[in-house]
């Protein structure tokens, strides 16, 4: 193999998993029974293992129309949401995602590999109906805090056409019909329900109800605050040995970094991020292939660290820099040179961009000016772009257009991880 196939096996090798999980559990009837409170007219109790129209008819008068986040603002807008909703401090259910067996679920198929063994919170959310002609359009989960990475949808057996769950990353989509899963007949005398839990990062919508009530019920999944992130003992995942050996085989090529550097990769997904967000904290965090890329360069003893990239600094010539910290540049219209470096505090580095030999990547316009000249960019380090590092220039630019809340404390920002690439030695 020669280097380029080894980098596009790497590439491979990041893009094979699904960014979700979902399936049908079977569960005790007497678990699906909610009983609801929300002022004298509207409290009464349901059975979604077997609810009749009327039952659900009630239930549906007794909600609110769902809001939902927007350009940093809580609207209700029904050409974008329609929807109705419980908040959790009007429900109670004897239905319990975590003893039904979803957190093990989540962990095996949705974290997996060395990641499975974590302890994770379930944070039930809200319960939401959706009748005839409702539906969600594309939205990302609102992060609540660094830790929260997944979002869980239950979906229950009430009778419904329509009403498919869509969730779409990086070119691919995804599309669950709870509905027709739900009507196949099953082996078990129990009732079923349907979950899906994706990475909160990912794009989702609900499709238009045809007919009946899609009742659901949603939760914020953290990870749990005290956890050493990764636990010695529990085996890499197959997929995650074949990230490994990709790198591995990358890193060790002769021709490619010889006089060392970076390896720069764009992470696949987006984390809460704020101003004071130190991203250390949030190496623990890493979702899906961000985090069995992390793993598998450690595992092959390369010092690794998240940072955000800022392209095109300063006036002229405009320069890249790495930093630990995000830095709300969008309220400065021109950042002079002598600036930047004290409005990006202590965790910033200068990078230049290089092909896989080491060779500097020169925008055409600096090739014309700075012919012969190197000075430019003396002491700035080597960067290779393994995969595209997106660049951000401030928290206006990273807020979520549309989000199921509004949350200002956390924007979900593009980050970058690099890697320390030693020089080859002859
Ligand atoms: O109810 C559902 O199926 C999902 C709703 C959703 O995406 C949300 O509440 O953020
Ligand atoms: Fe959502």
């Amino acid at each position: 193999m020669d280097s380029q196939q080894k980098l596009e096996s790497v590439r491979a090798s990041l893009g094979v998993r699904p960014p979700h999980c979902s399936g049908t559990c079977s569960i005790p009837s007497d678990k699906l029974k909610l009983y609801y409170d929300v002022d004298d007219e509207n409290a009464g109790k349901i059975d979604l293992a077997r609810a009749t129209p009327a039952d659900l008819e009630k239930l549906a008068r007794a909600c609110q129309p769902a809001t939902f986040g927007r350009n940093q603002e809580d609207v209700l807008d029904e050409t974008y949401r329609k929807a109705l909703k419980l908040d959790a401090s009007a429900f109670s259910t004897l239905f319990n995602a975590e003893s039904a067996g979803l957190a093990d679920v989540i962990r095996r198929e949705l974290l997996e590999g060395k990641n499975d063994k974590r302890d994770i919170r379930l944070e039930m959310y809200k319960l939401n109906i959706y009748g005839k002609d409702s539906f969600f359009k594309p939205h990302k989960d609102t992060p609540r805090g660094e830790k929260m990475f997944g979002s869980l949808v239950i979906v229950f057996p009430t009778s419904h056409e329509g009403g498919e769950f869509v969730l779409r990353h990086e070119g691919r989509e995804w599309t669950i019909d709870f509905a027709e899963m739900l009507s196949q007949p099953s082996e078990s005398s129990d009732p079923r329900f349907g979950y899906v839990s994706f990475f909160s990062d990912i794009e989702h919508e609900v499709l238009l109800v045809k007919s009946g009530h899609r009742v659901t019920l949603t939760y914020n999944l953290y990870f749990a605050e005290t956890q050493s992130p990764v636990s010695v003992d529990a085996a890499p995942a197959p997929y995650e040995q074949v990230i490994t050996e990709a790198l591995g085989s990358l890193v060790a090529d002769p021709a490619l970094l010889p006089k060392g550097g970076y390896f720069g990769f764009g992470l696949r997904h987006q984390y809460p991020v704020s101003e004071s967000t130190d991203l250390a904290c949030l190496q623990t965090c890493l979702k899906g292939s961000d985090g069995a890329l992390s793993r598998s360069l450690s595992s092959l003893s390369l010092n690794w660290r998240l940072c955000v990239l800022y392209r095109d600094v300063g006036i002229w010539p405009k320069q890249h820099y790495l930093n630990t910290r995000v830095i709300d540049f969008s309220q400065h219209h021109q950042v002079e040179e002598e600036d930047i470096e004290r409005l990006m505090g202590e965790g910033v580095e200068r990078v230049r961009f290089v092909d896989m030999s080491g060779t500097p990547i020169k925008a055409p316009e600096r090739r014309w000016w700075s012919e012969g000249d190197e000075d430019e960019d003396e002491g700035a380090k080597d960067i290779f772009q393994v995969t595209k590092m997106p660049s951000v220039f401030g928290l206006r630019s990273i807020y979520i257009a549309y989000g199921n809340e509004v949350e200002m404390a956390h924007l979900y920002g593009d980050l970058c991880l690099v890697a320390e690439i030693p020089a080859k030695t002859a």
